[in-house]
Order: C-alpha cells, then structure tokens, then sequence
C-alpha cells in the first residue's frame, strides 16, 4: 500500500516561482527554512512490500514537475539507518520526511520515499537505510533500492558518520560496493558517457581531522573497494572514474552545533540550487534524460524490472520508456488532428464539394499534430522518437490520403463539368471554331485540376495524380469527340435540310416534265448540292481538326445522305396517286389539246382512235423512263454502296408489278376520255338542221314584215329590243324579275279581292230574296 502523508498546504509547499536550472533564486541565500513552512508534501513510491505506487503522476502534477522536461534534477541520499538523511534532506530541500524520534531509535524510513525540493526543480529520494539490523542479513532490498536510484538519481548523497570513515562495514563500504556493481551492470555500455555523482556528506565532523585527510581515506577506500568489484566482460580495466565523480563534504554536529550546523547545511544547498556555485552538483553530464512527463513511466518500469530481476538495463529502459510515452504522445496528438479534420470528411467524401486550399489547411493541422509530437516527444531516445514520428506521419498521412483522394475525384468531377459547361455555352454562339473552343475550354479545365491537385500535394507524401490526371485527360477526350460528333450531327442535318431544300425543286420540276433527259437534270442538280456541301464540310472540318479519314467519311456520308433525300423526293413525286397525275396530264396535253396548245373540239371527220392511242401510248411510255434513274445513254450515276445502304438498288423506283399496275390504272383512268370525246362528237352532229331554219323563216315571213312595214309595230319591237339590251347590258334581269313578279302577285291579290267581293254581293242578293215574305 502506498502511504502519502496528507500535505494541507501543497499551494504554499509549491515554489511560486519554479527556479530554473540556470538562475539563482532566492533559496539561495534561505539559511534555513522557516519551521513554520508547511513542508512540501511526500509520497512513499516504494513501500514496505516493494510495491510501486500509483499516484507519483499525480504527485509530479502537484509539486507542478510534470511539464518540467529536462528542467529537472534527482538527487536520492544512501546511507546506514538513522544516520541523520532525512534530517538532512528535510535541512536542505524543505522536504518533510519522518525523521526519527530521538527517543525510540527505531528505523524511521521504510521503502523509498520521494518528495519536491523547495524553490527548486529537484525531486528528492530518502531511501530506507541500509544497517541491516531491522532487515536481518537480507541485502535483497539494499540493492533492489540501490539500483532503482542509481538508475533514475544524477546525484548520490552518502550520508556518513566521520568516526565511521575507514572502517568497512562502518562506513557502509559493502553498500559502497553493491553501488558501483549495480551501475556496472546499469551503465556497461555507456562508459564515460553518463556519470554519477556521489556526494558524500561526512556528519559530525568536528574538524579534528581535516576534510581533506577524510576524503583522501575515503578516496582510497573507494578504489579498493572499485578493485574488488567483479567487472563485466570487457570492462576489467574500466576505473572507478569513468562512472562516478565524487564530492565530499562535512557538517557539524547538528545537536550540539545546531546553529554552524545549519549555517553549513545552507551553504550546502547552494550547491543544489546554484548553478554558479563551483561545487554545482546537477551538471549536465550527470542528467539521465529522462523528461519529467515520463518519469512515472520509467521509475515504475525500472522498479518493474528491478523486481522480476531481469537484467537491468538502462538504455533499453530508457527505450522502452520512450516508446511508451512517445505512443502516448502521439495518440493524444493523433485524438486532436482526427478532431480538426473532421469537419471537411462530410463536404469532401460525402457531398462531394471541393473545399479552396484545402493542401493549405490540411498542412497546417498535420504540422500541428507533428509539433505537438515533437515537442514532448522528442526530449525521449532519440531513434525511438524518430521511429515514432515516421509512424505517426504515415498514419497522418493515411487520414489525410482520405480527403485529398476524396478533393482529387471532386476536381476531376468538376474539371469535367467546367469543360462541358464551357462547350455547350460557347457551341451556341453563332460563329464558332470548334477546335479553338475546344484547346480553351480543354487549358481552363486542366489548369484548375493541375493547381487544384498540386496544391494539395503534402509534402513527406509519395502521394502523386498522375493517375487522376491522365484519366481526367481520357475523360476530356471523351467530352471533347461527343461534341464533335454531336457538331457534326447538327451539321449533318443542316447539310440535309440544305441539300432537301436544293434538291427539292429541280426535282420536282424535272419529274413533272418527263422526257428523256430528266434523270440527267435530276443527277446534275444532286452533283452541284454536293459539291455545295462539300465545300461547307471541308470549311467546317478544319474548324473540328477532323483527319483526313474523317473527312473523307463526311464526304461519303453527305453523298449518301444527299442520295437519300434525293431518293425520298423522287418517291414522293412519283408515288402512285402522283405518277397517275403526271401520266394524265402527259396524255390530256397530247389528246385534248392541239399542237398549239389549244383545246382540241373533235370533228366527225376527226381520227379520235388515233389520237387517243397516240396520246395514251406516249404517256405510257413514261412508266419505263420514271422506273429506273439511269442517264440517256443507260448508264448509271456512281455511288457506292455501304452495309445500310444499296445503292444499285436505290435506283429502281418502279418495280415490274408497279409498272404493270400504274399502266393498267392509267389505261382505265383514261378510257373515259375516250368516251367523252366519241360524245362531243355527237353532240355537234345533233345540230337543228339547215332545212327546219329554212322552214321557220317562211313561216314566219309574214309576221316580220307586217312589223317591218308598220312603223307602231316597228317602233314598239325597236323599243322592246333597246328595253332588252338595256336591262342585259346593265344587268338588270334580276331587279326587274323581282319587280314584274310583285305588280303580278299584287294584281293576282287585287283580282282575288274582287272576285271575293263579287262573290259576297251576289249572295247577299240571294238571302234577301229569300227572306223577303210572299204577299199573300
Ligand atoms: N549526532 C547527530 N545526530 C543527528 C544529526 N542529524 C540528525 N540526528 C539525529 O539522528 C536521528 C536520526 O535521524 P533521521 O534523520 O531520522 O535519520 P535517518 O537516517 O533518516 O533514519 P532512518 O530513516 O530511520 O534510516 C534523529 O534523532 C536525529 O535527531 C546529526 O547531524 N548528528
């Protein structure tokens, strides 16, 4: 069980002002501390039953050493029981360690105790003294204790009696030996390079022998005992130097001197806490490198390993350590980063939104994360945290490789998009150059991807958009000939229209004047609307950096296409009802009219028979001319064929059977014409014949003359003819019918009225003769 002694006062145990390494404070002129001073507060990190505690993180927190880095310093006092440490400690650092009850003289200090210097950034160690006497002949914890602080401590007080220097086991010479075999095995592969320093503080001195002459003894006692050290395999020759320096130093009789004793013990911490005091004991070189947020970690591991008795080694504890606390450092980094960038995982991956800068940004957190790394981690071993920061880059950069795959298909996407907007604005415009709409539109969409994806290109990637790129380049390939066929096909269909509009007059005039060079007028007419059009297809095909082997396509295409439409117009002219039109008009114009164009009234002494089958066969010899386009000579326009379209075949207009068929039509069509001029000719015989005039005039000789001859006659027939003539020449047949029809319903009225009233009278008449009495 751990056991804290509990501190009320751990603010004003805290230094204010914690003391740089290379400042002096004014702790270094404190004498000795204030009696009053609540002591800084304690914690026992290895108890009785050499368990480690739990709580030193929170102790490092308190005593405000847990963001202290390297600014800190570990100083642990070793020395036989009751030897005055604690009373030493508590002296120079206003630590707060049990110190012994003058009374009881019993073992105070058990397991190893750690506390905070005061006003500086020391942490203190009181070990369990190591007399024996309560432990038996159990060295066990003596040298697990001694390992622990030789392998987390720079400084090493030896607290020694004076009358104890030159006797052996006195002066704790055996502790002496398991020190120096300890930091052997702690430090065999770093010789030379991290140093302890013992600090041997020589209590009671009364002065009688110089310190020098001590330290002299001592010094010599120390090799002896370095010489009897069993060394490791190629350090036999290794001196006692080579690892530790030391120090020595008396303080007077603290009970009988109390005042010189403190006066010592004060001139003592300057020593500690001033780095401009000659005897300064927290030299760099003796620093363990241990950063302070990991020094829970590496005690606790370091007194792990001291237990299971494994082979303690330092370096592979102070990687160990290091691994530890850099993945520490940086999953709690790694929380952060994932935390920034997750605002832009929905926009990006989600919604598919390009976000502006996001290299920029993206940079900047990452950086972030690394400097937070780095800043904690990088105080730890050295090739650990480089290792550990190249694994956090790569899982960065994997977080990272989300978003800027996510912000490379967005600018595909809208690199695309742009190019396509740009075409389909510009291609509405009324003049355009296909190919120049193309090369810009292509530059802007491939200059905003390329800035778009170089810009987040991070460095420290192997990240590349070459792939990207080139499919976007495929994909423009795409865009760019959809647009072009999609041109061509509207200008296709304007050569169509064109080629319709052309085509459709001569056509239709050369067929509605059949004869034998019409197909060779049509054929002409189709050869001038494709050259029109081809010189419109070659103009245009440079504007759409058509090959050569396009071109030649469109060519043959719009020869096809023109063909067609020309095929479309001849069977619209010549469809059946059309062609029995065409094959009536031929045969009414020979048979119904003359030579002069005038309509033909048949005589009797007309060849009608003739006439009629001359004109019929004319018009059915134009069935052949109309079934087949072939010039005069019988040859054949050239046209090639394609797999959707047979030319040869497109020349035929009439089948046999239509042939048969138009023919037997017409010959049925036409017979009433026949008819009707056999009739007209009757018509004109049934005349009044000459001899029946001859009668009437004689008849009628009489009368004419009897009005010749009287002049009222004559005058009232001249009268009635002017009347005529009038009422014809002014068209007054009408008015005038209307008029004479009212004065003779008018008069049939007025003669009705007076029948009726004739009629009236008379019965009137008859009823009073009836009513009148017989006189009798
Ligand atoms: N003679 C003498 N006695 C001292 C001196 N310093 C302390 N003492 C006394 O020695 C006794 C033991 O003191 P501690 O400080 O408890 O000694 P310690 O070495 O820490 O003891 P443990 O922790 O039990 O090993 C106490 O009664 C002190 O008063 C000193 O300089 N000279």
């Amino acid at each position: 069980m751990d056991s804290v002694v509990p501190d009320n006062s751990v603010s004003t145990a805290q230094p204010s002002n914690p003391v740089s390494k290379n400042s002096t404070t004014s702790n270094a002129i404190i004498e000795s501390w204030d009696e009053d001073i609540e002591p800084i507060s304690r914690l026992q990190i290895v108890d009785e039953d050499q368990k480690f505690t739990e709580n030193l993180p929170e102790y490092m927190g308190k005593w405000g050493l847990a963001e202290a880095g390297f600014n800190y310093n570990v100083v642990a006092v070793f020395g036989s029981q009751s030897t005055g440490k604690s009373t030493l400690l508590n002296k120079l650092f206003g630590t707060g360690f049990d110190v012994m009850d003058e009374t009881q003289r019993s073992q105070t200090t058990k397991g190893i105790w750690i506390s905070r210097g005061r006003g500086m950034h020391v942490v203190v160690m009181d070990v369990e003294g190591t007399d024996g006497r309560e432990r038996g002949e159990d060295q066990d914890f003596e040298r697990k204790s001694a390992l622990f602080s030789m392998a987390t401590s720079e400084v090493i007080i030896l607290n020694l009696w004076e009358h104890q220097v030159g006797l052996y086991h006195g002066a704790n010479m055996g502790l002496l030996k398991t020190v120096f075999e300890v930091n052997l095995q702690l430090f065999q592969n770093q010789k030379g390079k991290e140093k302890t320093l013992i600090l041997i503080v020589i209590r009671d001195h009364v002065g009688a022998t110089p310190l020098e002459n001590l330290s002299k003894t001592l010094q010599a006692d120390l090799e002896k005992i370095w010489a009897g050290v069993s060394k490791p395999e190629g350090l036999e020759d290794c001196k006692i130097h080579d690892y530790f320096d030391f120090m020595y130093t008396g303080l007077p009789h603290k009970v009988l001197l109390p005042e010189k004793f403190d006066e010592e013990v004060a001139k003592l911490r300057t020593r500690f806490n001033d780095p401009k005091d000659p005897n300064y004991v927290f030299r760099p070189q003796y620093h363990k490198r241990i950063p302070a947020d990991g020094y829970h970690i590496y005690a606790s591991g370091i007194w792990d390993t001291i237990l299971t008795n494994k082979d303690l080694d330092l370096p592979t504890q102070q990687e160990l350590l290091a691994q530890y606390r850099c993945d520490e450092i940086s999953n709690a980094a790694y929380e952060v980063f994932l935390q920034q960038i997750a605002p832009f995982r929905s926009p990006i991956v989600e919604k598919g939104q390009t976000i502006p800068e996001l290299g920029e940004q993206l940079l900047s957190i990452r950086s972030e994360a690394l400097q937070t790394f780095d800043k904690n981690a990088s105080r730890y071993h050295q090739g650990v945290y480089q290792k550990k920061r190249a694994d956090m880059l790569t899982k960065l950069n994997t977080q990272l490789n989300v978003l800027y795959v996510g912000q490379l298909k967005n600018l595909h996407k809208k690199a695309i998009t742009m190019f396509e907007e740009r075409l389909k604005t510009e291609l509405k415009k009324p003049s355009y150059n296909f190919a120049e709409v193309v090369e810009a539109g292509l530059k802007e969409s491939n200059e905003y991807f390329l800035k778009g994806a170089k810009e987040i290109i991070l460095p420290d990637t192997d990240w590349s958009y070459s792939h990207e790129h080139s499919l976007l380049e495929e994909e423009f390939g795409e865009v760019s000939s959809r647009a072009r066929s999609e041109e061509f096909r509207k200008m296709s269909k304007a050569l169509s229209k064109q080629v319709e509009t052309e085509l459709s007059e001569p056509v239709s005039l050369a067929l509605n004047n059949p004869k034998p060079g019409m197909w060779q007028n049509i054929i002409d007419a189709y050869k001038k609307t494709v050259d029109s059009g081809e010189k419109v297809l070659t103009q245009k095909a440079k504007s759409f950096n058509s090959s050569k082997e396009e071109l030649d396509d469109s060519r043959a295409n719009l020869k096809q296409q023109a063909w067609v439409v020309l095929r479309k117009k001849v069977d619209e002219e010549l469809a059946d009802s059309m062609i029995l039109l065409k094959l009536r008009n031929s045969f009414e114009e020979k048979f119904r009219y003359d030579e002069h164009g005038l309509p033909r009234v048949w005589k009797p002494s007309d060849d009608i028979d003739l006439h009629f089958k001359r004109a019929r066969d004319a018009a059915l010899d134009l069935i052949p001319l109309f079934a087949k386009i072939e010039l005069e000579d019988g040859s054949t326009f050239k046209l090639e064929s394609t797999e959707d379209f047979d030319y040869q075949q497109s020349l035929i207009v009439l089948s046999e059977a239509k042939q048969i068929d138009i023919s037997n039509r017409f010959k049925r069509e036409s017979d009433p014409f026949y008819l009707e001029a056999k009739r007209s000719v009757v018509a004109t015989t049934a005349k009044i014949p000459m001899w029946l005039i001859v009668v009437m005039i004689a008849l009628g000789w009489n009368e004419f003359m009897t009005i010749i001859k009287s002049p009222i006659y004559l005058v009232l027939f001249v009268m009635c003819v002017a009347g005529g003539y009038v009422v014809y020449a002014l068209n007054l047949w009408g008015p005038l019918e209307r008029i004479i029809s009212a004065v003779v319903g008018e008069a049939t009225r007025m003669a009705k009225e007076r029948v009726a009233e004739g009629v009236e009278k008379v019965r009137e008449q008859t009823d009073d003769k009836k009513l009148t009495p017989v006189k009798a």
